[in-house]
């Protein structure tokens, strides 16, 4: 990954400066040469870096330092203000509130990855205590109302949608309340109003992908629009927002593999075409954006092409997909991405991760037991389920300072994983074999002989 690269590069161009004896100029520029190499290796803009690289320099003005200033402070500091500034698009993220009705529709160029991350969205959600739902209004390509069904039914997520690939009006009543219509608007419509009477807070629908240089880019999903009987006001409203306001949100996918996702991460606002997107967007408020960061995967489309993608939404990236499961996914958030980049850890993000996993009841009764010295092998069992649920080990241990994603890739991850679930079936077969207590009592035996020793 090539994000790991740069953060691992970065870290330890500040650890060698760390390493130093003195700071001087030379130190600081090989420093700052480094980091620019590498930021310029992942794809990020070049006036960026070197803006980046002359706020530093004026900054840290080593001879106006007086003597006992931490001058290694000061320039870790003043990097990590500057890739903090890179990455940000000074501008608040669209957020759903728990409880009220929000339809988000995820839009993209095709294969971006849209129909993956809508049930990432949504099994992400779910995991927060929302009421999540997935509507499929992607008629075009055969299989993806599959795909989201075998998604959404994983994640036990409800969902609707109909099969495209069957001729049309042939109705077929399945348990999954899918059958064949081949009018987007309609399924989408449908879907909407069945999980809002379900009172769904989040409905998620996934359109089809397009193509940059199709002519009729979004057509139905402005049609959908018109359809929702909006009225004429709040239709002129949104014509208004033409170019002006584009999708609410960008979700960056595929920055796992090869991709140079620093570049697609600090895009900056630029005008480019995708001027229906304003329209759409008042249609019940929002449309997320997903963006693959692997910009061949357009085939004949401009290399340069995921920036002007972010660019062009003039919206902040709210989530990175970082792999093809449903918990590769992860809340991009500037400040703490940044932190973890360098190895300096993200620790409101695991403590959300462990609230996440640990229900907040059994909380205060795992303290109270392990504050006893009443650490079972129950509770390792427990504990090693916790650590499973709460995603790739290697996405948990990268909000912990220290430790760099390089250290980690994913045949390493998932050996580890696989040698968790081992264990946790050994302790299983114990317990159900009942020699828990035989183990316990050899161990005590063990413990109690090494202390008299
Ligand atoms: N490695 C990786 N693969 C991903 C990620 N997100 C999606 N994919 C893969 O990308 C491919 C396309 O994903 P889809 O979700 O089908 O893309 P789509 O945008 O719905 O496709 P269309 O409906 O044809 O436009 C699939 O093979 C996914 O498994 C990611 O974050 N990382």
């Amino acid at each position: 990954m090539v994000l790991a690269q740069l953060g691992g590069t970065i870290s330890r161009a500040l650890q060698q400066m760390s390493n130093a004896t003195i700071i001087d100029e030379k130190v600081l520029n090989d420093c700052l040469n480094e980091i620019t190499r590498a930021l310029l290796q992942s794809d990020v803009q070049f006036n960026l870096v070197r803006d980046m690289q002359k706020n530093i320099k004026k900054i840290v003005n080593l001879d106006d330092l007086a003597a006992g200033h931490n001058k290694r402070k000061i320039i870790q500091q003043a990097i990590f203000n500057e890739l903090c500034k890179i990455l940000d698009p000074g501008k608040p993220s669209f957020t759903p509130k728990k409880g009220k009705t929000s339809v988000i529709m995820f839009v993209g160029l095709q294969g971006s990855g849209k129909t993956t991350t809508c049930t990432k969205y949504a099994f992400y959600h779910q995991k927060k205590g929302w009421k999540p739902a997935l509507v499929c209004a992607d008629t075009f390509r055969a299989g993806a109302f599959d795909q989201l069904k075998q998604n959404a039914t994983k994640a036990k997520i409800p969902f609707y949608g109909r099969f495209s690939c069957i001729p049309l009006f042939v109705e077929i009543d399945l348990s999954c309340n899918s059958y064949t219509e081949s009018d987007p608007v309609r399924i989408a419509v449908e879907g909407v109003e069945r999980f809002k009477k379900e009172n769904c807070d989040l409905i998620i629908v996934d359109t089809s992908g397009r193509h940059k240089q199709e002519a009729a880019l979004f057509e139905e999903i402005v049609k959908f629009l018109k359809q929702r009987s909006i009225g004429q006001a709040a239709f002129d409203q949104a014509q208004a927002f033409k170019q002006s306001v584009a999708v609410g949100a960008v979700i960056i996918t595929k920055m796992d593999g090869h991709a140079k996702g620093g570049g697609a991460l600090s895009a900056r606002a630029r005008e480019v075409e995708f001027e229906q997107w304003g329209r759409i967007w008042s249609w019940e408020k929002v449309l997320v954006s997903c963006i693959s960061s692997v910009a061949s995967d357009y085939g004949d489309v401009h290399k340069d092409d995921s920036h002007n993608q972010v660019a062009a939404t003039k919206s902040p990236v709210i989530f990175i997909g970082t792999g093809e499961h449903m918990d590769e996914f992860e809340v991009f958030d500037v400040k703490p991405f940044v932190s973890r980049l360098l190895g300096m850890g993200d620790w409101s993000g695991f403590m959300d991760k462990i609230q996440e996993v640990v229900p907040m009841d059994q909380q205060p009764e795992l303290l109270q037991k392990l504050s006893e010295g009443n650490f079972t092998l129950r509770i390792m069992y427990e504990q090693f389920q916790n650590i499973l649920k709460m995603g790739p080990i290697g996405q948990v241990f990268s909000m912990l300072p220290g430790f760099s994603q390089e250290l980690m890739p994913k045949g390493r991850e998932k050996e580890s994983q696989a040698k968790i679930k081992r264990y946790m079936t050994m302790m299983d077969s114990m317990t159900n074999e009942g020699k828990v207590g035989q183990f316990q009592s050899q161990a005590h035996e063990r413990i109690s002989n090494h202390a008299n020793s």
